[in-house]
């Protein structure tokens, strides 16, 4: 299928197994994706990306570590793809009408995407509601392709339906850190996706 799928009971490994740093044992319960496989799905993705992208191409860690596979690469005919990366922050806010968008870019920059092929690097879809929201904002700049890729979707029936064209790992509706993956900016220097373990006062999901 097109994503691999991570449960937790086939999925989830000790601990003690991989490298943790000690300041966030306490925190964990399991490491769900560790960072090995991580690197190698998301070499996957950018072979997959380039293979079917012939224009030039934007959460940090996966948009960085799947950039640099990227440029390691060429198309099928033989070109390098050049790139050009915008990191932005998308505030999804809903009124009683509509769900909307708030881009960290001004208009001038948006009005620089149209004709171009955007690539919309995200780390984790979870009800898919922003990201439905900015494809549907973006369309006003036109851009000639818009692809997303998500290295995490999230199983959960609060999600819109919503499916990337890329996806890493498709993953259970449990609250996930690690991989630039936060919970209130901790956990970032964490390379395995672990679940965050009950004690650590996290809504689930
Ligand atoms: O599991 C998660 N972990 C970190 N951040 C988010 C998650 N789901 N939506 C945002
Ligand atoms: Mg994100």
């Amino acid at each position: 299928s097109k994503w691999i799928d991570v449960t937790v009971d086939k999925n989830h490994y000790s601990l003690d197994h991989f490298v943790i740093p000690k300041h966030y044992e306490q925190d964990l319960s399991s490491i769900l994706i560790p960072h090995g496989v991580i690197m190698d799905r998301v070499q996957k993705l950018a072979r997959l990306i380039v293979d079917q992208n012939d224009g030039p191409l934007g959460g940090y860690q996966y948009a960085s570590d799947l950039v640099n596979c990227i440029k390691k690469l060429t198309t099928a005919s033989g070109h390098t793809v050049p790139i050009s990366m915008e990191f932005i922050r998308v505030k999804s806010y809903e009124n009683d009408q509509s769900v909307g968008v708030n881009i960290s870019l001004t208009e001038n920059e948006l009005k620089d995407f149209e004709g171009k092929n955007i690539l919309i690097v995200e780390d984790i879809i979870d009800t898919g509601k922003t990201m439905v929201a900015l494809l549907e904002r973006l369309q006003q700049y036109k851009p000639k392709t818009t692809k997303v890729t998500s290295l995490l979707v999230k199983k959960t029936d609060r999600s819109n339906g919503y499916i990337p064209h890329y996806v890493g790992f498709a993953i259970p509706d449990a609250f996930v850190v690690g991989y630039a993956l936060d919970y209130n900016e901790h956990f970032r220097d964490l390379d395995h996706i672990c679940v965050i373990s009950n004690d650590c006062g996290v809504r689930a999901g």
